[in-house]
């Protein structure tokens, strides 16, 4: 046989296995809409009964938690791990805009590391909401607008995002999942502009951190600014010839910008991770991290008092942050974050002794740990 010959029958071979991959998904999609249905029947079955029938949720993290992990598990390759999940993100992400298209609010303007960190969650089939505040996106979850929202929390270079933290104190809303994004950051011009031309490079105040050895190096005489986000300064950029922007893929592709250097992060495994927040609970997933506010009155061995049923009940905190509690001068809140559920009974008995000593107990919700 000929390449040529090789060839055809390869592609063929290819065409082959597409119609059955699409027959395959469409016969997944189909059975999509049968859960919705019978998410749909339950809701009448409780109606019927005379008991408060609830929001129907269709949007299930826990299991698709589940679904990713087996992905990833049982892979054999050779395609990646990671690139198979993605393809499956997508694939439940349209199943799911079958049952009920999400509305997403995110921290905007669009081309932000949030708006990609939405996507990376929810998939492109979710309808994602730019919001000019972390307390617009709140806001937009609290008042039904949105099903869900998604916050920056923390930077591996930079610490804590201290806003979300704060907005938790007063909102009811639960955190239903995280995600952890890789930063990377580049310097950005419109097209055509020289890099003598920069007077000014703009960039979130986080952004600047980041890269402050590296502009320090390449970049001392140029004055740095910082704007609401990397999108808001991406759109400067495009706008102004003088602007340089310090920003991401995702914002150079929005605003069609010029790459002037890559991959300018101080740190090359910057990584920011976001809380997904909701209206409801989520059920476990078997690998599970939930978050607490907790205070105690100011007295000596207080924080060793608080850790301390976790160490005893064999429970890994994987974060714990300090803010100022805003209702008493020189008092503080705990946010701990562990392992586990509320819904394990471990877990439930160290809340009932944090309980008795604090004075102040908040469970934001269990969430499933970040597959991708
Ligand atoms: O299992 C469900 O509850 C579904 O709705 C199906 C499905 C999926 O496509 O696998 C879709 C959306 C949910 O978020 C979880 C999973």
């Amino acid at each position: 046989m000929s390449d040529e010959q090789d060839l055809g029958a390869v592609r063929e071979e290819i065409d082959g296995i597409d119609r059955e991959i699409q027959t395959l998904i469409n016969r997944r999609a189909r059975c999509a809409q049968q859960v919705a249905e019978i998410k749909l029947g339950e809701q009448h079955a409780a109606r019927e009964r005379g008991e408060d029938p609830g929001e129907v949720v269709f949007y299930r993290p826990e299991r698709e938690a589940q679904v990713l992990a087996r992905i990833v598990e049982r892979n054999e390759g050779p395609l990646p791990a990671e690139n198979v999940a993605y393809i499956f993100r997508e694939l439940m992400s349209a199943c799911l805009a079958l049952e009920q298209p999400l509305r997403v609010a995110y921290l905007g303007p669009e081309g932000t590391f949030t708006q990609a960190a939405a996507l990376k969650h929810f998939g492109h089939g979710a309808v994602c909401v730019s919001q000019a505040t972390i307390d617009g996106v709140f806001t937009q979850v609290e008042s039904g607008a949105c099903n869900y929202g998604v916050v920056p929390v923390e930077n591996s270079t930079e610490g804590m995002v201290s806003h979300t933290l704060d907005s938790f104190l007063d909102s009811p809303l639960c955190i239903a999942g995280e995600v952890e994004l890789r930063i990377t950051h580049h310097l950005l011009v419109a097209p055509g502009t020289e890099p003598a031309a920069v007077t000014r490079i703009c960039a979130h105040q986080q952004a600047l951190a980041q890269c402050r050895n590296w502009l320090d190096a390449h970049w001392p005489q140029v004055e740095r600014e910082a704007v609401s986000s990397n999108g808001e300064a991406a759109r400067l950029a495009a706008g102004e010839g003088g602007v340089a922007a310090v920003a991401g893929d995702m914002a150079a592709e929005q605003y069609n910008l010029e790459r002037i250097a890559e991959h300018i992060e101080d740190r090359r495994d910057n990584t920011t991770r976001f809380l997904v927040i909701g209206r409801q609970e989520v059920a476990p997933s078997g690998r599970d991290k939930t978050s607490i506010i907790v205070s105690s009155r100011n007295k000596p061995g207080a924080l060793f008092a608080l850790l301390d049923p976790f160490r005893r009940g064999g429970v890994s905190l994987t974060r714990i942050d300090t803010r100022p509690s805003r209702t008493e001068k020189w008092a503080y809140v705990f946010f701990i974050e562990f392992e586990g559920h509320l819904q394990d009974e471990n877990v439930a008995a160290i809340l009932r002794e944090l309980e008795e000593q604090s004075i102040l107990l908040k469970p934001l919700g269990s969430y499933p740990r970040a597959v991708l």
